[in-house]
């Protein structure tokens, strides 16, 4: 791929000299064309970027809502590529979708957004023969943008696939509210340690009725107080709450599995128990240990695939597996346009396979508590149900809204957890929604 390089410092600079600006748009169209190409998760593309903080802010806001609205900037931009988008035209495509999504949706000068994307395009050796064509299709999306808006349908940003079976499992109107949700950029939700409200007045934000705390507008997650003492870290509202639903933890020994990063890691740690995180990415495991440094909390850190680790019983285990994602495109929206039907079969596939290896890792009377971020019931609900019936030594114990913060519309009426990211809904739509989480509490009788 002859995409635009990741700029360096000094590239960095470089680049302004040439244009301001200019270096941002590159690493957006970069992170775009890894997603769209590469099959690279989006938040990835930033590692090893070393833009200033304002343009590497830019870069990520700019691929961000690319992704986010990248349904609609397609309708849009094939409306007007008559014969399509060029084939062997290298980066043209992430170019034309980044400097669409500027004119469209960003508070940015419409003829900064086309002359940079000509600019990058210039400079790519297969991209250049099209840059006459960035120019007349960019400046035509500036020309027309309201009415070409208003003209696309609410499910625009939302592969059909997705959307319809999610009509199919929630009904109409909650997967309308669903994906009116995941276009809006989502409010920063934090997990403190100890004192929620304390943090809340510090760093101005609100306490979730499950305890998280959320803050809007919060910039860069490092510069905000309490991130170097370790008060706090960063773990959507939704995901925060299967691990609560082990209850007390205080000197159990707990199985964190499919652990890296280790939000619920730290939440295991923070709450007493002795934990072993277990996970088969040794790159992610070592940001879990980086966390839970800064986090002053500890765990036993295991490299290992769940399929064929083995342990001594434990009192208590968190299986948080491998899944579509499908519950957290508000926060990933690249996960939206880089999935298949055919990627939810394979990984129930392997949750089903997890989920057989329970009982040898869980002492009698244990917990088991199962989670995914994913909307699919396939990896949550259906899951379970046939867990359940395969397995008459598991027993479900049903989850209650006093559990999670009162949260009612939450609970299965077989007693799981089923979070959507229409839950806590907010005036300012910002600051609503959570992740898409399924979680079931499980004894095992042994
Ligand atoms: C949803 S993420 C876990 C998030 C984590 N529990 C947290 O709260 O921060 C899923 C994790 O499963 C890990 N994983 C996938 N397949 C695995 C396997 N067969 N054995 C162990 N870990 C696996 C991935 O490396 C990834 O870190």
């Amino acid at each position: 791929m002859n995409t635009p390089p990741i700029p360096t410092r000094r590239g960095a600079a470089a680049a302004r000299l040439e244009a301001p600006g200019l270096a941002a748009r590159a690493l957006a169209v970069k992170a775009v064309d890894g997603v769209l190409g590469q099959d690279i998760a989006l938040e990835d593309a930033f590692e090893g970027a070393s833009l200033e903080p304002r343009d590497l802010a830019l870069a990520r806001m700019i691929a961000g809502v690319s992704m986010r609205r990248y349904g609609s900037i397609g309708t849009i931009l094939d409306s007007l590529l008559a014969r399509g988008m060029p084939r062997k035209s290298g980066p043209l495509e992430a170019i034309l979708i980044t400097a669409a999504a500027q004119i469209l949706f960003l508070d940015v000068p419409d003829h900064a957004a086309v002359d940079l994307a000509v600019r990058l395009a210039r400079q790519d050796d297969r991209a250049q023969a099209f840059s006459g064509l960035a120019n007349a299709v960019l400046r035509k999306v500036s020309a027309s943008k309201e009415e070409r808006l208003a003209a696309l349908p609410a499910e625009a940003d939302t592969p059909a696939w997705l959307f319809e079976r999610w009509r199919r499992h929630y009904g109409e109107a909650t997967a309308q509210a669903i994906i009116a949700v995941q276009r809006v950029e989502p409010a920063l939700d934090l997990t403190v340690k100890a004192d929620a409200a304390g943090w809340a007045a510090r760093l101005g934000g609100r306490v979730l009725p499950t305890e998280s705390l959320r803050l809007s507008h919060a910039g860069p997650i490092r510069a905000l107080e309490g991130y170097e003492e370790g008060a706090w870290w960063v773990q959507d509202a939704a995901a925060a709450l299967p691990a609560r639903l082990l209850g007390t933890v205080e000197g159990l020994r707990v199985a964190d599995l499919c652990a890296a990063p280790g939000g619920k890691t730290a939440q295991l740690a923070a709450a007493g128990a002795r934990v072993t995180a277990v996970d088969r990415s040794e790159a992610r495991l070592q940001r879990l240990t980086e966390n839970l440094k800064r986090l002053d909390l500890s765990a036993e850190v295991v490299v290992s695939d769940v399929l064929a680790w083995k342990a001594e019983p434990f009192d208590a285990i968190l299986l948080d597996a491998p899944c579509s994602a499908t519950g957290t495109i508000r926060r990933h929206p690249d996960v939206a346009w880089s999935k298949s039907a055919h990627d939810i079969g394979a990984v129930a596939d392997l949750q089903r396979r997890m989920l057989s290896r329970m009982a040898g890792l869980l002492k009698p009377g244990g917990l088991l508590v199962y989670c995914t971020c994913s909307l699919e019931a396939e990896e949550g609900e259906q899951q379970i149900a046939q867990f359940l019936e395969r397995n008459d030594r598991f027993r479900l114990e049903p989850v209650t809204a006093a559990e999670i913060g009162g949260l009612e519309g939450a609970v299965t009426p077989e007693g799981a957890l089923r979070t959507l990211p229409s839950l806590l809904p907010d005036e300012d739509p910002a600051m609503a929604g959570m992740d898409g989480f399924f979680a079931a509490r499980l004894r095992y009788l042994g």
